[in-house]
């Protein structure tokens, strides 16, 4: 009998790169955790914090500070991206594009190099930037680069709906597409709850299904920085949704998620990484669906995708 370790490492333990550690521990989704941070106070810290809290987990786990030794993470089956600066999305998470996509300059080739044949699963902002900017960076298989994207967008939006309609969030199916940030949407002309299309349910029973889309789906998109501007930062959400997203791939669940991917010719779009429902197991991506977008829906997704390119053109060091 061959037993492995199901190991996860995790770059900036901040707010975020911390509360993975912790979801994942008390889920029992990781054996082991790989911590490393520029900051080795931090990683010190974390360790100690998460190891004192074993005792109350499902089962018990090795805690790794590596420090600032990113290339002790290659071993890994999973890395997960939350190196960031969140005072800098004060305003709006594009605040973040150079530290973030610096910070992957500086340590993406360095973990690849070192034997890393494992997923990325990236949080830090802007989302779709620094998933392309693995990508473009390292030219590694894009399909094991899952950015959270709209993962936790999509959470938002169902959780709006399931407070209006009162009904179960998980029996609702509903996403947010296009960019992990102000350009992303809700892709209203696929939602549906119980097979039925929600326009459908809408005319069915006016009183419980005809919803102000506009009003949630703003909700669904400004809904983090109601977090970010009462606390500093966002945590507990974004943790579970890069959570579940390592959990689908351990268990190799083809889990439908909303997730940051490459477009290879979607509704016209190439090149980028951005947000669309993805079936999400052991090898990471396996396929992106389509879903449905209407006419108006297209036009916002390739304005999101506009906003993306954007961003990336002001990096210096961009690949050509
Ligand atoms: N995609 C999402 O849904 C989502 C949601 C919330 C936050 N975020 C993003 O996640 C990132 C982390 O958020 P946070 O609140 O933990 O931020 P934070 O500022 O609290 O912590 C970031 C951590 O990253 C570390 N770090 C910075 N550069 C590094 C580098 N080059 N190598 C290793 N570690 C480095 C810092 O030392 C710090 O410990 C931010 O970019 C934030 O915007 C994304």
């Amino acid at each position: 009998m061959s037993l492995q370790a199901r190991t996860v490492g995790i770059i900036g333990v901040g707010h975020v790169g911390a509360h993975v550690g912790n979801s994942l521990l008390l889920q029992g989704i990781a054996d082991e955790l790989y911590l490393c941070d520029i900051d080795r106070h931090a990683t010190e810290a974390q360790t100690q914090d998460l190891s004192d809290s074993l005792l109350f987990c499902p089962h018990n786990a090795l805690i790794r500070d590596c420090g600032d030794r990113y290339e002790e993470l290659a071993s890994c089956d999973i890395i997960v991206n939350a190196a960031g600066k969140v005072a800098l999305a004060k305003e709006n998470r594009d605040g973040e594009l150079f530290f973030s996509s610096d910070a992957v300059h500086g340590f993406a080739q360095r973990i690849v190099d070192a034997g890393f044949k494992g997923i990325w699963v990236t949080i830090a902002n802007p989302c779709d930037v620094v998933a392309t900017a693995f990508w473009k960076l390292t030219d590694y298989d894009p399909a094991r680069i899952i950015g959270t994207g709209t993962a936790l967008d999509s959470a938002r939006l169902r959780y709006q709906i399931a407070r209006v309609a009162r009904i179960d969030p998980k029996s609702i199916d509903a996403y947010m597409v296009g960019e992990h940030g102000f350009s992303g949407f809700a892709a209203w002309s696929g939602a549906s709850i119980g097979g039925i299309p929600l326009q459908a349910l809408a005319e069915l029973d006016p009183q419980r299904f005809d919803l102000d889309r506009d009003d949630l789906g703003k909700k669904a998109l400004y809904g983090g920085y109601v977090t970010l501007n009462g606390k500093g930062c966002t945590e507990y959400a974004v943790a579970n949704a890069a959570a579940r997203i390592i959990a689908a791939v351990f268990h190799d669940e083809h889990s439908v998620m909303g997730a940051s991917t490459l477009l290879t010719g979607q509704y016209g779009q190439r090149g980028i990484f951005t947000s669309l429902p993805c079936i999400i197991g052991r090898e990471g991506i396996e396929e992106v669906l389509d879903p449905g977008l209407d006419d108006a829906e297209i036009e916002l997704f390739r304005a999101s995708c506009e906003h993306i390119r954007t961003n990336i053109s002001q990096i210096s060091w961009w690949p050509k």
